[in-house]
């Protein structure tokens, strides 16, 4: 990268090589232009008017790429679908959300690519929501000129399969059978329902019917056969424990599902199960679920509902981070470290 002088009017479509300062007595004092800015048409009369004749620009060499440019191909190479990258400017490029969805971040090719010189790429944690319009990632340049090199490094890392992008939830139906002797005999009213509802709801998804059963492994077993031959999803409150009540575990078993887990290092949400009757999930979901604010569910059903398997690895990983903080000031769920 060198540095030459050039009158003005020869500077447009040149790449700025210092800070110019513009002073307006009583009004304004400081930069006007930026080391690195790109000279446009209309700049010559302004910088004119700050006494600039010439000014000094950068020349790159052939394997050099201003931050802008190399801003721009590398979120190009990096963002998947449900991305869009801004402008660039002073070498970054924002990565917003087409839509609402899950964010899904490579983290192991994140951090190749920041293992390089003079990129940054920065990104909401994987496996959030996110909102149209929100942010979800960011690229920074940070030298003013990139060597192109670097960029091809980025490619062979990326290879078309792309870092990071938005996968939109689908919309599913859901049968939803709430367990336990008590609530089937009407010495307490049922809690978990509108919860359960609820946050299907707020994910575009819909209980479709709810059953109330007792403590029975074999009517469990045959309700869940049942509402899965009717619906995408089946969810069963209650029972999950040890005691000797506590028999949901054992009928989700009874139906031939495959248990992908149970037992989940997220608490609350310990004694959740997952399991697959005939590629149907089967969420076993313990009565912490109930009255917790955040537990396992809210954690796991976004993925669900994006296409995703819930399998025992996914489930293992969520440790770090798995132990919510219980804020004593109100839960800020999913703002927080939470099964992150
Ligand atoms: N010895 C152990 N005790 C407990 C363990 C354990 O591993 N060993 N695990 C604890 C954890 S963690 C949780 S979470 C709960 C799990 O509870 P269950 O899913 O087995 O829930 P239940 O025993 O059926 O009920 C517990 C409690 O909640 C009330 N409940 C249940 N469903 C409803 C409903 N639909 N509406 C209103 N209230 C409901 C129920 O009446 C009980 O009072 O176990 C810990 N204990
Ligand atoms: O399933 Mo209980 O999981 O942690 O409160």
């Amino acid at each position: 990268m060198k540095v030459k002088s050039v009158d003005v009017s020869e500077a447009v479509g040149m790449i700025l090589g210092q800070d110019l300062t513009r002073i307006v007595p009583g009004e304004f004092k400081g930069v006007a232009f930026k080391k690195g800015h790109m000279i446009q048409e209309q700049d010559i009369p302004v910088m004119r008017s700050m006494g600039k004749n010439n000014v000094y620009v950068l020349k790159l060499g052939p394997d050099e790429i201003h931050e802008n440019d190399a801003a721009a191909t590398l979120a190009g190479l990096v963002a998947g679908r449900g991305l869009k990258g801004s402008e660039a400017a002073e070498g970054k490029v924002e990565l917003k959300a087409e839509r609402s969805g899950l964010l899904k971040v490579d983290a192991d090719r994140l951090t190749q690519i920041n293992l390089l010189t003079g990129v940054a790429l920065a990104t909401l944690h994987d496996g959030v929501l996110v909102k149209p319009d929100e942010v979800a990632a960011a690229v920074k340049i940070i030298p003013l000129a990139l060597p192109a090199a670097t960029l091809d490094k980025i490619a062979a890392i990326c290879s078309g399969l792309p870092l990071v992008s938005v996968v939109p939830l689908s919309t599913q139906k859901a049968g939803l059978i709430i367990t336990g002797n008590e609530v089937y005999d009407g010495l307490i009213q049922d809690r978990f329902a509108p919860v359960i509802s609820q946050k299907l709801s707020a994910l575009g998804s819909t209980i479709t019917e709810t059953v109330f059963l007792p403590d029975d492994k074999l009517r469990i077993a045959a309700a869940i056969e049942q509402l899965a031959g009717k619906n995408d999803l089946v969810i069963v409150t209650g029972g999950m424990s040890v005691d000797p009540d506590d028999v949901t575990p054992a009928a989700i078993r009874s139906t031939g599902a495959e248990v992908t887990v149970y037992g989940a290092p997220v608490l609350p949400g310990a004694m959740f199960m997952t399991a697959y009757l005939q590629g149907k999930p089967v969420l076993g979901i313990p009565a912490c679920g109930m009255y917790a604010r955040v537990t396992v569910l809210d954690v796991v059903l976004p993925k669900l509902l994006a296409g995703e398997r819930i399998d025992r690895k996914y489930i293992a990983a969520l440790g770090h981070g798995g132990l919510c903080r219980k804020c004593a000031d109100g839960c800020r769920y999913p703002n927080c470290s939470f099964a992150k």
